[in-house]
């Protein structure tokens, strides 16, 4: 069953998505060798992730890799390079936080290699594991007035998809057409998926999933055993019965 929970403005949204990442870092062992794994979104997620980030002071962030739920092949130089927004917006906020923590695509490689490529990196990181699948502390979602999360569209072959952690996409309807993103069965996995959704803009496609129950991608983000949380605002919530 999903946590629904309500900010009224962006920054008690950014307080509410510190909160539920703190409270999940209660159950990591910081003493362990394993790192505590935070996965990242694009579009509107990094802004009140960047904003909260500072008071998020119980985690040891030296203990944190970064990974992308999805992230465009494009440079990181491109403005539409996700993890160029968090290099400029986050990783210069918080002290002791460095791009090395940061497991990044490799845009020189065309699109499959570098899913593939991804998929390897993150078979590094020494989480636990269900089974083939990795097992994620927190992956931090956003949702596009489509019912899109990460890069999984609507009616797209993609959302099929079993076997593999990472998946490419070439034919993104939401520019640009290159990403790499990861599969419903490792979203599912996760000990806690926090989705972030604002705006008036997400407030029809929120009542279908989340009241009416409609398919949609993000509606499929269903954690097995793990935590499912949507932050709000309260535009986006405003055609909720709560
Ligand atoms: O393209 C993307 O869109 C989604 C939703 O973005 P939002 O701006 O509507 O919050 C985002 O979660 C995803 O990471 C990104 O690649």
């Amino acid at each position: 069953m999903a946590k629904i929970v309500i900010g009224k403005d962006g920054d008690e949204v950014s307080s509410h998505l510190c909160q539920a990442i703190e409270k999940q870092y209660e159950s990591y062992d910081p003493s362990g060798s394993r790192p505590f794994v935070i996965g990242l979104s694009g579009g509107s997620l990094p802004k009140f992730f960047a904003a909260g980030a500072p008071q998020m002071t119980k985690i040891n962030w030296n203990k944190v890799k970064f990974i992308f739920c999805d992230e465009r092949l494009v440079s990181f130089d491109d403005p539409e390079s996700t993890f160029k927004v968090y290099r400029e917006t986050f990783i210069s906020k918080v002290n002791g936080v460095t791009k090395d923590q940061f497991v990044v695509i490799d845009p020189t490689k065309d699109v499959e290699a570098c899913a593939q490529d991804y998929q390897e990196q993150l078979a590094q990181l020494d989480s636990p594991q269900d089974g083939s699948f990795p097992i994620f502390d927190v992956l931090l979602l956003g949702m596009g007035p489509d019912g899109h999360t990460c890069s999984l569209f609507p009616g797209h072959p993609l959302l099929d998809e079993q076997s593999r952690i990472v998946a490419s996409i070439s034919d993104s309807p939401k520019p640009p057409p290159n990403r790499v993103t990861l599969t419903l069965p490792v979203l599912n996995k996760a000990r806690a998926c926090i989705f972030v959704s604002t705006g008036e803009g997400k407030k029809e496609i929120l009542k279908k999933i989340l009241e009416d129950k409609e398919d949609f991608p993000a509606g499929r983000v269903k954690p097995e055993t793990g935590t499912l949380t949507w932050i709000l605002d309260a535009p986006a919530a405003s055609l909720l019965k709560l």
